[in-house]
């Protein structure tokens, strides 16, 4: 994994950091270093995560998930943490048959569950504190689709959850296969553990590499010119202090897009506390060149583009052609076309002294994706130490939590306030 942060530099972009200003922050990243360590040593609640590299079994995911393995198709039902992690290993993967209900939105649940042919299809459950509303109602309805097809679901469900609540309750009575969610490892942290690599290994693929790959990136030094995750986050931070207020993720590789989702979540949840923390936008390469880069380069000057690009692709040639004006792409290929846009973008942001980061990965693979995820979870702890956050709490997801509840059960002073709402209506 490389990060170059060249083009956010103070010399090259505005707003952007001078070398003085990043070598006073490496001190501070040393500092944040001894923090992040000792919560690693200690498996605190949250600082464990940076420790599933070592402390998942790939092995002991692949056993527990035998009964189920080798199914045509795999739903995961979650939401947040409970679902990202596995949408995107499984998209890098390059494997279109683990689907995802992490809505609640009736028609897509009744065409996802009605297009999939229910007795080749495995359910997995995932819900760390097993009462996420969204998750508990998916899983009802599934399970009704599965008994309405005649599909017995108890033969074809897995649970991840935690060591109690309604589903592990559900688990034990249905003697369903059930893996732990790891303690101390928040749900948007939690892609390398159970929670991420379970639909995986019911699909029958290596899970082994994605773990390596992380491991790659879990020799954490004290210095941001030595740790690339220590100089995303610290990069980032400095740049949102001097005005970058968006983080614009925009990965060249379509095997990304969810990596996007997953990143937002991470940086959102994580670091927009306390008035602090950037707005994480989601695109992707090149199809946003041609939408979103116009405000990325000549809209207001608080954007940080952060750049994801696989240094190797699939070859994919270009015919020839006799039409003049196409002439010029004929004998090369598409990933050279890709690249092209992909260095292109990132000159013209420079041109226009907006700062852009460059991550760049081997390939996205197992091993690839495994790298990526750990080393962004890495940069998001670094900044929230350097923000000085609670990095692995999400307080303000609660009150419209509590309000839904409200709505739907017995009233409570969150949806009280609901029908407070001013109104000034136009139709
Ligand atoms: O895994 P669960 O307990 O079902 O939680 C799923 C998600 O819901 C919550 O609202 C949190 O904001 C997320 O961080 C979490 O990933």
């Amino acid at each position: 994994m490389k990060i170059d942060i060249g083009n956010a530099l103070a010399d090259v972009a505005s707003p952007g950091v001078s070398r003085a200003a990043l070598d006073r922050l490496d001190d501070r990243v040393e500092a944040c270093h001894d923090r992040i360590e000792r919560g690693r040593r200690d498996d605190e609640f949250g600082y464990a995560a940076l420790n599933l590299p070592e402390t998942t079994d790939p092995e002991a995911i692949t056993e527990a998930v035998d009964p189920v393995a080798g199914a045509e198709y795999v739903l995961v039902v979650g939401i947040g943490g409970s679902a990202l992690g596995a949408a995107t290993l499984a998209e890098a993967l390059g494997d279109s048959r683990v689907l995802t209900l992490d809505n609640v939105d009736p028609r897509e649940v009744s065409e996802v569950l009605s297009l999939l042919p229910l007795d080749e299809t495995v359910l997995n459950v995932v819900s760390r504190s097993g009462t996420t509303a969204e998750t508990l109602a998916n899983f009802l309805v599934a399970r009704a689709a599965f008994e309405e097809a005649d599909v017995d679901w108890t033969d074809r469900t897995v649970v991840t959850t935690g060591d109690s609540g309604p589903l592990r309750d559900l688990a034990d009575d249905h003697d369903l296969p059930a893996l732990r969610v790891p303690d101390g490892v928040p749900g948007r942290f939690s892609a390398l553990s159970s929670v991420g690599l379970v639909p995986l290994a019911v699909r029958g693929h290596d899970i082994a590499p994605i773990l390596d790959g992380a491991r790659d990136a879990a020799d954490l030094s004290g210095s941001l010119y030595e740790t690339p995750g220590y100089a995303y986050g610290a990069v980032a931070y400095a740049l949102d202090a001097r005005g970058a207020a968006v983080n614009a993720m925009l990965p060249y590789a379509e095997s990304l897009d969810s990596f996007g989702e997953w990143f937002a979540q991470l940086w959102a949840e994580s670091l927009g506390k306390d008035g602090l923390g950037q707005l994480p936008a989601r695109a992707l390469g090149a199809t946003d060149q041609h939408s979103q880069l116009q405000r990325y380069r000549a809209g207001p000057a608080n954007t940080l583009v952060t750049f994801v690009r696989p240094r190797e692709r699939t070859s994919l040639p270009i015919p020839e052609t006799d039409v003049d004006d196409l002439a010029y792409l004929g004998g090369t290929g598409m990933d050279d076309l890709i690249d092209a846009e992909f260095e292109a973008t990132e000159a013209s942001l420079a041109a226009a002294n907006r700062p852009s980061v460059r991550v760049e990965l081997d390939r996205v693979d197992g091993r690839g994706i495994g790298e990526l995820l750990y080393t962004m979870e890495v940069a998001c702890v670094l900044a929230g130490e350097l923000y000085g956050v609670e990095t692995f709490t999400q307080p303000a997801v609660e009150w419209g939590k509590n309000a839904t509840r409200g709505l739907i059960g017995e009233s409570n002073e969150e949806s009280a306030a609901v029908a407070e709402k001013t109104r000034l209506v136009v139709e």
